[in-house]
């Protein structure tokens, strides 16, 4: 429960929301009690009045009856839409606040996660979070409410009557939730765990569907997705059956507690304590009690699953940040030149990538950054962008990275990465993901600089034709090429490229290289590469040893 509490706590923004759907369920199941005993009261005395010919007032009560109904009505109505307005601000609030916490995790604190298991926790998980606050917290406090209520003006009238009431709503309010929600603990959990598994599976097969078909390992992806949704099934039937019976189970607890109240009261009225039509009223006014305590039982179901869901973004949330922010970060330097020394990095401390590593890029100085496959050349980039934790020395102007706010640090660097994403936008999107402020002739500017122009010019839609899903609808050649554009459009002192020209021609590559040597003059580049067509953008090659 602590972990639902927990996630209560982080939407306190929306508590007073969260009160008013509860305080407007209370009133409804007043009014729908209300409602059922009156009428229950009004028409047996009606009846009485009738065989004993003694006068009665039916103004009153009819009047009493429709307003309540009324009511009832439209306080119904007001619940919905306050309940649901407050389970969505609790859904936005986890979303954003989620989103928050993940950004600085990425890409190191992310990379233990499947891509298809992030996005659930960020879609399902907090979606199945909708139902705390809806179908667990206000149901049950709404049931709570009404158990208590019932038995107190039942007791007004009949002392055993109430008793009876209060065994059964026990039973059906408390008892029974109790032992649905141990029932229901492990395939809840299961069902959740499971959700996540089948997302990331059915996420990997359609992103990797091309290799599965070619490797000819699409049947088994295929078979260990229909596996894992045939044990979701499984999970979801138990927690169905369990839901059923506890729904058989608190129809038979009402019924019971209904003859029971019958029963009781009857004696009160054989005693002369109270009349027949009273009788009638406390019966009709049990049956609307064990109505409204009704949802508990499916509310303490839920619970497990929910809390698996809440534990699932709480990991995510949780998860330490790779390399955080100091405290209070220096200001940005006002140089350029960067300084690796004595630099360490491994991903596992067994296995060290980078070992005693040291470079100097004076500012306005373009180096490239050539060695084996494996040599630690893009962990060099990433831990200039604060991507990763290091040991050593690295300094930007003077100042260690460390001490620099990432967001600042990544205001000074316009980065190619090894293996850029190209958002599913337009190739014009894509650029001014780089500078939003960009005008179409710094576009241009960055389109002929990446050996683009043309081949933008020569689309029908031209700026506004769309890439495709990770850049899928362009070749790999040109998404380098935009990206390469983007980065371009940014336009900061120091330029980090990781094999530009990777998956270009020769031509392509020697013009490519020629506008970024033109363009990147007094620039501090650092530039990744294996091509020694790409050596002529560097003023110095700079080799790293195998490790
Ligand atoms: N995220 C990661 N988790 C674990 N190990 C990693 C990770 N990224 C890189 N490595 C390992 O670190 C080593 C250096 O990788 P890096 O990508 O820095 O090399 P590189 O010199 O850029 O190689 P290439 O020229 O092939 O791109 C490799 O052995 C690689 O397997």
């Amino acid at each position: 429960m602590r972990e639902l509490v927990r996630m209560l706590a982080v939407s306190r923004r929306q508590w007073p929301w969260m009160a008013a759907g509860i305080i407007l369920g209370v009133f409804v199941i007043a009014a729908n009690t209300a409602l059922m005993a009156l009428s229950g009261w009004f028409i047996a005395s009606m009846a009485v009045a009738g065989a004993t010919a003694v006068p009665f007032n039916y103004f009153f009560p009819s009047a009493a009856i429709r307003a309540l109904a009324i009511l009832r009505t439209v306080g119904r109505y007001a619940e919905r839409l306050v309940t649901h307005e407050a389970a969505f601000r609790i859904l936005a609030d986890l979303r954003v606040r989620l989103f928050r916490r993940l950004e600085p995790l990425a890409p190191a604190g992310l990379e233990r996660y499947a891509g298809g298991d992030v996005a659930g926790r960020l879609r399902a998980d907090v979606d199945a979070l909708e139902s705390v606050y809806l179908r667990i917290v206000a149901p049950l406090v709404t049931g709570t409410a009404a158990i208590v209520l019932a038995v107190l003006v039942v007791a007004r009238w009949s002392v055993p009557a109430a008793l009876a009431l209060f065994v059964f709503l026990m039973a059906a309010g408390v008892a029974l939730p109790l032992v649905a929600r141990r029932l229901a603990d492990k395939p809840g959990r299961r069902s959740a765990e499971l959700s996540g598994e089948l997302r990331t599976a059915v996420t990997e097969g359609l992103q990797g569907a091309e290799e599965l078909i070619l490797l000819g390992a699409a049947e088994r992806q295929a078979s260990s997705v229909d596996d894992l949704s045939y044990r979701l099934v499984t999970a979801q039937e138990r927690l169905g059956s369990i839901g059923g019976l506890t729904l058989a189970g608190g129809v038979a607890c009402g019924g019971l507690g209904v003859a029971a109240v019958l029963f009781a009261g009857s004696t009160s009225v054989a005693a002369g304590i109270i009349a027949g039509p009273v009788l009638v009223m406390l019966v009709l006014f049990s049956a609307a009690a064990f109505e409204a305590a009704g949802g508990m039982p499916a509310a303490l179901q839920l619970v497990p699953a929910a809390r698996e869901a809440a534990r699932r973004i709480r990991e995510l949330a949780d998860a330490p940040v790779p390399v955080p922010d100091p405290p209070v970060p220096e200001r940005l330097p006002a140089g350029t030149g960067i300084v690796f020394r004595n630099v360490s990095c491994a991903y596992d401390p067994a296995l060290p990538v980078l070992k005693g590593f040291s470079l100097e890029i004076p500012a306005g100085e373009r180096v490239a950054l050539a060695g084996p496959s494996g040599s630690g050349k893009s962990t060099v980039a990433e831990i200039l962008l604060r991507f990763r934790d290091y040991a050593g020395s690295v300094t930007v102007g003077g100042v260690e990275i460390s001490r620099l706010a990432a967001d600042d640090l990544r205001e000074m660097i316009a980065a190619v990465p090894q293996r850029p994403h190209l958002f599913n936008a337009t190739i014009r999107e894509n650029l001014l993901a780089g500078n939003p402020k960009a005008g179409d002739a710094e576009l241009r500017r960055a389109l002929e600089d990446a050996c683009l122009a043309a081949w933008v010019d020569a689309l029908p839609l031209g700026l506004d034709t769309p890439v495709g899903e990770g850049g899928g609808a362009v070749s790999g050649g040109e998404a380098r090429r935009i990206a390469l554009a983007r980065a371009l459009v940014k336009d900061a002192p120091i330029l980090l490229l990781d094999e530009p020209t990777e998956g270009l021609d020769a031509a392509t590559e020697r013009q490519v290289v020629a506008r970024l040597a033109a363009r990147t003059v007094g620039k501090t580049v650092l530039v990744i590469t294996h091509r020694p067509a790409c050596f002529a953008l560097a003023g110095r090659v700079v080799r790293m040893g195998a490790r």
